[in-house]
């Protein structure tokens, strides 16, 4: 069976700068290929603006994009105008970081979840009557959490997490394959996130959903992944098995990223890494490795060729000429 969502040497740039001061290139995105399989929660992590969330937002064609192809259940939709993807959007949904702001303040709870109903129609082109819409709210909001009379109520009523718990129900309104997640309990309390976390994991226990998520945060992306891809500047530079990666990473970056977290319990790094210096910018990554500049175990070849995916014959693969496991 084919993966839910592939992307092959995907890409996304874009133009900075201004006619005056002259333009240039940012390569948030910069020849991606990898495989959501159906079923899996996909974790991305890695440092800010290393390209997370364009690539989720490039996967569920929120965006355009510059190169390279994306297929959605064998489909590519990589080029596909809106009224190819319109039958598809149900299938694919996002939920957001900012619980607040992709809530419309002045509808009513039950509106906005209500809203993707009303908008698409079954596949066979019928609209939804009110009373199925009424009994899907119902539904929906026992999925999540929330008591019927949230339906009737205003989102700045609710907290962070109860904001948060409406965009899922919204994002499932229409029985979604695939929801991208990005970042969606970082704006939330400690003990808040753990709720929200434990929601998105029975979620896809009982309705069989796979997910892509966005996190900067190991610790819950640890609890929740199943496979981990780990991004620098706008590449993949390591993924796999989310036991295997978090607690023995090959990738010097990722065993960096691990070596941050301050609770010891995320992962179990064979050395102790400390990054220096800022990421480089992607209007012009190094050349050879992009983490080269950074790489405490970077050597001359570093600097001149780009190391590309290798399987490590363990499930995972890496980007690095000098892996920490051989
Ligand atoms: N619309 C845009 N125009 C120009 N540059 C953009 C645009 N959107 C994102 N970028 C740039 O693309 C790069 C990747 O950004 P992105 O938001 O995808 O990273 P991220 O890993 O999700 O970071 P964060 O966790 O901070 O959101 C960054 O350098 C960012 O400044």
């Amino acid at each position: 069976m084919s993966a839910l969502l592939e992307t092959r040497t995907l890409s996304k740039h874009y133009r900075i700068g201004s006619a005056l001061r002259g333009y240039r290139t940012l390569r948030a995105v910069d020849g991606i290929s990898l495989q959501v399989e159906r079923g899996e929660v996909l974790g991305l992590v890695g440092e800010s603006g290393c390209g997370k969330s364009t690539l989720g937002r490039c996967m569920l064609r929120l965006t355009e994009i510059t190169a390279g192809e994306i297929l959605f259940d064998g489909r590519d939709i990589s080029r596909a105008s809106d009224k190819r993807l319109r039958p598809l959007r149900p299938r694919m949904q996002m939920v957001f970081q900012d619980s607040y702001a992709s809530l419309n303040p002045r509808r009513r709870v039950g509106d906005l979840i209500a809203e993707p109903l009303r908008i698409h129609t079954h596949a066979d082109g019928a609209r939804r009557g009110e009373a199925e819409i009424a009994e899907r709210l119902g539904e929906l909001s026992h999925l999540v959490g929330l008591p019927q009379s949230a339906l009737q109520r205003y989102p700045h009523e609710f907290s962070g997490g109860q904001r948060q718990r409406i965009n899922i129900a919204r994002a499932l309104a229409l029985s979604p394959d695939l929801v991208v997640a990005d970042e969606p309990v970082s704006a939330l309390d400690v003990s808040i996130q753990a709720q929200i976390v434990n929601l998105f994991m029975d979620l896809q226990e009982s309705l069989g959903l796979t997910y892509v998520f966005v996190a900067h945060d190991l610790s819950v992306v640890r609890q929740i992944a199943t496979r981990v891809a780990v991004m620098y500047l706008g590449a993949v530079v390591e993924i796999g098995p989310a036991d295997t990666v978090l607690h023995s990473p090959a990738h010097p970056y990722t065993a960096a990223l691990i070596s941050a977290v301050p609770e010891p319990s995320v992962g179990v790094t064979t050395r102790r890494i400390t990054l220096s210096g800022d990421v480089p910018s992607p209007v012009s990554p190094p050349s050879g490795c992009r983490f080269h500049t950074r790489c405490p175990s970077a050597q001359a070849l570093c600097s001149m060729t780009a190391p590309a995916l290798q399987d490590m014959g363990d499930g995972r693969e890496a980007a690095c000429h000098f892996p920490l496991l051989t």
